[in-house]
């Protein structure tokens, strides 16, 4: 069953093309994967998907209904974590969830029942009468997660959900994505950690400048460079490095620096190491460490773009 179709939907503000022409198709059971630099256009998607913004053009469809004119519908269907935190500080963990699941008509001992159930899977449980202005930035974000799945929505929307926490409840974060994806809910997640959709997400969309520019598992995207390979050399200083030379060597694909590390992609069959090393040689680059990698979807959206994501 498709639990999401989007068809052309396109967004501008202002004659801005925030999201300019794109189409998805998210199946029962997925974690689909939104990846991409920050202004790529991910929450701006999320946000229509939501029924929070009214699209320019195009139509979306939450199990085979229209968005909008089934809002009520769809929006009892779809769990949102926003990006920026949405809770009351000066209400008690409890009551926030409780906030939240009430609107979506919960009453009485299935509304309590629920709340703790909710709270319970983000590991707040015991903190439920606390106040989470006494929270960690990690507890902040699993109250938002409870306050979201409290309701028991098919789809779960995370946008950047693990922005700025610390690595435990990060890790904690992940793994209740695979846990409600067990339980039978379908979960979009957008980041721009290419390491975490690589680990957590069934297929991936890779958007940049509002349009969706390569989509499939993580292994169809990276056989789009399968003829090229990652050789990445850490070097001492990188002021003497003319990124542009190294790219006029034959079989190199791209350059980019990040921090003393030169990352280059290359096509596998040309023995080009020698011509790098050696102009790294007569630059009086000093070299730390060489290494040759799988090219991952870092590559790939650099090969994509010629742009790195978190430039
Ligand atoms: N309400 C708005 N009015 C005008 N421009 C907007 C508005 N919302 C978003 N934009 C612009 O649309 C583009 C896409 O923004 P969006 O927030 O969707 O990107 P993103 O991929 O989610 O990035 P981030 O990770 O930084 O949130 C950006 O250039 C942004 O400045």
């Amino acid at each position: 069953m498709k639990v999401l179709e989007v068809k052309n939907l396109t967004k501008k503000f202002d004659g801005f093309i925030a999201v300019d022409n794109i189409s998805l198709s998210i199946n029962e059971g997925e974690i689909f994967g939104l990846l991409g630099p920050n202004g790529a256009g991910k929450s701006t998607t999320i946000n229509l998907i939501a029924g929070l913004l009214r699209s320019s053009e195009g139509e979306i469809k939450i199990l085979g209904k229209n968005n909008m004119k089934h809002s009520r519908y769809t929006k009892m269907n779809i769990g949102i974590v926003p990006q920026d935190l949405a809770i009351y500080e000066d209400l008690t963990a409890f009551e926030n969830v409780k906030f939240f699941a009430g609107l979506y008509g919960l009453r009485g001992t299935e509304l309590t029942d629920r709340v703790q159930e909710a709270l319970e899977f983000v590991g707040l449980l015991d903190m439920q009468r606390a106040y989470p202005k006494n929270f960690s930035g990690g507890m902040k974000r699993r109250l938002n997660i409870a306050c979201a799945i409290a309701h028991r929505p098919k789809l779960i929307i995370m946008d950047e959900p693990t922005v700025g926490i610390d690595p435990h409840s990060r890790n904690y974060i992940l793994q209740s994505i695979h846990k409600l994806n067990e339980m039978g809910c379908t979960i979009i997640y957008t980041s721009h950690y290419m390491e975490e959709v690589e680990e957590i997400c069934t297929r991936i969309s890779i958007m940049d400048h509002g349009k969706v520019i390569a989509e499939g598992t993580k292994e169809q995207l990276i056989a789009i460079i399968t003829n090229t390979k990652d050789i990445w050399i850490e070097v001492k200083s990188v002021e003497q490095i003319d990124i542009e030379k190294i790219k006029e060597i034959n079989g190199v694909k791209t350059v980019s620096l990040d921090k003393n590390v030169i990352k280059i992609n290359s096509e596998i069959g040309i023995n080009n190491l020698n011509n790098i090393l050696l102009y790294l040689m007569n630059q009086k680059v000093e070299i730390g460490s060489l290494e040759e990698r799988e090219p991952n979807l870092e590559t790939v959206f650099l090969t994509l773009t010629g742009r790195n994501l978190r430039d």
